[in-house]
């Protein structure tokens, strides 16, 4: 409509960056498992894809689990979320060893925002455990154990969309 505003992006309205090195969500992860390690143990991790991946991965290592199963789902294309799309369900075998409802099951992925995408999941394995490694406030209520809150109106991100270029000095205005 004339005159109306555009919509503003989920990292245009997050005001505040929080980078993350690969040093310190690998520490993260770790500190994550230590919390993980007092709830198990857990017969296998499930991860949201794509970012849970990179926890799941380092988590299952700490706790010694091998068995590793995706949900594949699609939501924001960068940083605009649109309609969840599951591309890929929780396997069958996956499914058995919760019992059908995902007990004894770990649920892993990046951070919730919203909590859409962690709502979903929970749907699907109500009695799972679901662990990210951060929460913003919003979505924090759906998770069992995280490590860190960041406020609602952050964008996190993640060593593994980001590289290292050149930042101006603060006295040239420099956020
Ligand atoms: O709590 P929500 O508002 O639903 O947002 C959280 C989800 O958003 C990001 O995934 P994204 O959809 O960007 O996909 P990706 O993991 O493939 O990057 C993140 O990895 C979470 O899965
Ligand atoms: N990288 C990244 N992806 C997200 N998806 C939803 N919120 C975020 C965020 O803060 N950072
Ligand atoms: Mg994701």
């Amino acid at each position: 409509m004339a005159g109306e505003a555009p919509e503003l992006s989920a990292q245009e309205r997050a005001g505040r960056p929080f980078p993350v090195s690969w040093d310190q969500f690998h520490r993260d992860c770790r500190a994550l498992t230590w919390r993980l390690n007092e709830v198990g143990p857990f017969h296998a991790v499930i991860a949201i894809t794509r970012g849970g991946l990179v926890p799941a991965a380092i988590v299952a290592r700490e706790l010694g689990v091998r068995v590793i199963d995706t949900v594949c789902i699609a939501s924001y294309d960068h940083d605009k979320q649109g309609d969840l799309q599951v591309l890929k369900g929780i396997s069958e075998q996956a499914m058995k060893l919760g019992g059908g409802t995902g007990k004894g099951l770990l649920i892993v992925d990046d951070l919730v925002d919203t909590g859409k995408t962690g709502k979903l999941v929970r749907e699907m394995l109500p009695d799972a455990h679901f662990a990210t490694v951060y929460a913003k406030p919003k979505g924090r209520p759906l998770v069992d154990t995280f490590i860190t809150e960041v406020s609602q109106d952050t964008w996190i991100f993640f060593p593994w969309d980001t590289a290292l270029s050149y930042h101006p000095p603060l006295r040239d205005g420099a956020a």
